[in-house]
């Protein structure tokens, strides 16, 4: 799915952020419009002869991993020196992430890896968090855990499919509750208390984990490090 600004900016981002992979890393292979572009650029690497394996953070990164080439291994095997990730906004290197309903192996992955490398376009880029939170729950939990994020001061809502009847289900078999909290004040408390309610199984906040901003412009692109 495609988020945010124009294409040539994320690719840019993307690309970018690939150029930082060195021969014989694992990568962790992060999910979103973004992020492919980082793959494809990878893909394109293996094929003149860098020697790197990718891990996915989603059904959609492990198929285009397939299709470009990159061998594929799993956190059973290997520990990712670099991840790259896209995010659907960025405020003080803290992240929202969950667009594609991939956070909770995104940050698995993401949080696992040596340097975390976030790939985005400007249009990311913002003084504080306050797009929705995704928060994926067991199927179970959806009415508990809605009644705990409105204790809160946020307002959920289950997020809908697009080409089929129904709420979306994650690639792990959950539901996804969008959660508007509007300005977020205290990221990393609303993540602590976030983690803490039964039933969520992992939410969108990202907070202290990247390393370095990857930004694209229709230009060029820039590299902030935290
Ligand atoms: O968190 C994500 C998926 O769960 C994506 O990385 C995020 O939604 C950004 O996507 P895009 O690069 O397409 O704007």
């Amino acid at each position: 799915m495609k988020r945010g600004g124009s294409d040539e900016a994320k690719r840019r981002a993307g690309e970018a952020a690939a150029d930082a992979v060195d021969d014989g890393q694992v990568v962790g292979l992060g999910t979103g419009s973004t992020a492919a572009h980082a793959i494809r650029a990878l893909g394109r690497t293996v094929d003149s002869g860098l020697d790197v394996e990718g891990i996915a953070t989603s059904y959609q990164s492990r198929e285009l991993a397939r299709e470009v080439g990159i061998p594929l291994t799993t956190l059973d095997d290997a520990t990712p020196d670099v991840a790259i990730d896209g995010a659907d906004q960025v405020a003080d290197g803290d992240l929202i992430k969950g667009g594609g309903a991939a956070h909770a192996r995104e940050k698995l992955v993401d949080a696992a890896a040596d340097r975390f490398l976030v790939v985005a376009d400007e249009s990311k880029l913002a003084d504080r968090l306050s797009a929705p939170v995704p928060v994926e729950v067991l199927p179970d939990a959806r009415e508990p855990v809605a009644a705990s994020i409105r204790d809160l001061g946020g307002d959920p809502e289950l997020r809908a499919a697009e080409r089929k009847d129904g709420p979306v289900v994650t690639d792990n078999g959950n539901l996804v509750l969008d959660c508007d909290f509007e300005a977020i004040d205290d990221p990393a408390g609303l993540a602590t208390d976030l983690s803490a309610l039964p039933g969520v199984l992992e939410h969108g906040l990202f907070v202290g984990l990247a390393d370095a901003i990857y930004v694209g412009s229709d230009e060029d692109a820039t590299v902030r490090e935290q």
